[in-house]
């Protein structure tokens, strides 16, 4: 039984692998392009059969394209297998192996298990190294039915060569971009708050446990800060949760420029931000903190009518010590804290002893 969450098992195939069928377009251009080359190149070689076959495909490739852009993908796919095969087939058959136009239906194998489930793909292989050796045996008892002469069958063997190179490389390329960005993105979705573009909690913990090591072995200070938006559950409810939101992001954005490039800043919890402070002692810890604190206080806060809105943060420091584990420093922040809160807001407060 599929979950509500669990969308893939049900989506539509034609929506997935979105990059596929973007790769698919640009290679009916090129499929297209290379089939007006050899429509001019049959005909000089005297092979009026192959040249008009290319007429055909280029109608084929155009049909494809179109059908694509209307995300008719399976008949677009069902052109291009055909196209392939045929034209394939047909190269063979009329100038012989020796022309290299088997190398096409080689290029279908990638391109099969990215257009179509598992099963399918491999049933299409069967099917496609069947017609391939098929192809080929025959070729070894037939002559071929409109010979060209061997330079001229050199020259398309190259040329074919030449197109399946380019094409492999272009689609090798594609996918090796693809994978990246994917993989940037993973790594972007999982270390980081998608609403503020800060470290998430998990993350943070991570990067703070590595700062932390250091400073056992160096002895460097670390100083914490945690800091907390003063009353924003009446900024929820006043204005709404879009606001609210977008205080959350400016809020994040005013800690980042206030903080240093190499502090850490992570989204804590709902409206509760922790900034970790390297070679930093409490003192200037302290100071950063009134500094954020006062940048907010100085910006200009509008709800959507134009009304002014006072958005304040409380904030509280503590300083790492050497029998500490994240959790006591951060305990200590976060009491500072609660007296931030108990003594008004809008203040930094120090961790006491
Ligand atoms: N818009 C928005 N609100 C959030 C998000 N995460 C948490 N909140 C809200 O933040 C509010 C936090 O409220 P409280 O914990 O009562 O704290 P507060 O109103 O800021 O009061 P003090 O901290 O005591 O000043 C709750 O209403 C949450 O719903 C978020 O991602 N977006």
């Amino acid at each position: 039984m599929s979950h509500p969450g669990t969308t893939s098992a049900r989506e539509p195939f034609r929506e997935r692998r979105p990059q596929f069928w973007q790769v698919a377009k640009r290679c009916c251009q090129i499929a297209a392009s290379v089939d007006v080359a050899f429509f001019f190149l049959f005909h000089l070689l005297g092979s009026p059969i192959l040249a008009w076959v290319n007429v055909v495909s280029v109608a084929m490739y155009v049909v494809a394209y179109r059908a694509l852009g209307r995300q008719q993908n399976g008949l677009a796919i069902s052109l291009i297998w055909a196209e392939v095969i045929i034209h394939a087939g047909l190269g063979i058959v009329l100038i012989g192996w020796e022309g290299g136009f088997h190398y096409y239906l080689l290029m279908f194998i990638p391109a099969l298990f990215v257009s179509m489930r598992l099963r399918a793909a491999v049933i299409a292989l069967a099917g496609l190294w069947s017609y391939y050796v098929a192809l080929h045996l025959l070729m070894w008892f037939i002559e071929p039915l409109q010979p060209i002469a061997p330079g001229a069958l050199l020259g398309v063997y190259l040329f074919n060569l030449s197109v399946v190179f380019a094409m492999f490389s272009y689609l090798s390329f594609f996918y090796l971009t693809m994978v990246t960005a994917a993989n940037r993105k993973l790594r972007r979705m999982a270390t980081t708050d998608s609403l503020t573009g800060l470290f998430n909690r998990r993350h943070m913990t991570y990067l703070v446990e590595k700062e932390l090591a250091r400073f056992q072995r160096n002895g460097n200070p670390v100083a914490f800060l945690v800091l907390d938006i003063d009353h924003f559950k009446a900024i929820n409810d006043q204005y709404g949760h879009e606001l609210g939101d977008r205080v959350l992001e400016d809020v994040a954005g005013i800690i980042k420029a206030q903080l240093r490039t190499q502090d850490l800043i992570a989204r804590w919890g709902g409206e509760e931000f922790l900034a970790v402070l390297p070679d930093t002692r409490i003192q200037s810890a302290q100071a950063s903190a009134e500094r954020v604190r006062e940048a907010l206080m100085t910006h200009d806060w509008r709800a959507p009518n134009g009304e002014r809105i006072d958005i304040t943060i409380s904030a509280g420091v503590s300083e790492f010590r050497r029998d500490d584990d994240l959790n006591s420093a951060i305990s200590r922040a976060d009491r500072a804290l609660y007296r931030s809160k108990e003594r008004g807001r809008n203040r930094v407060e120090l961790e006491t002893v």
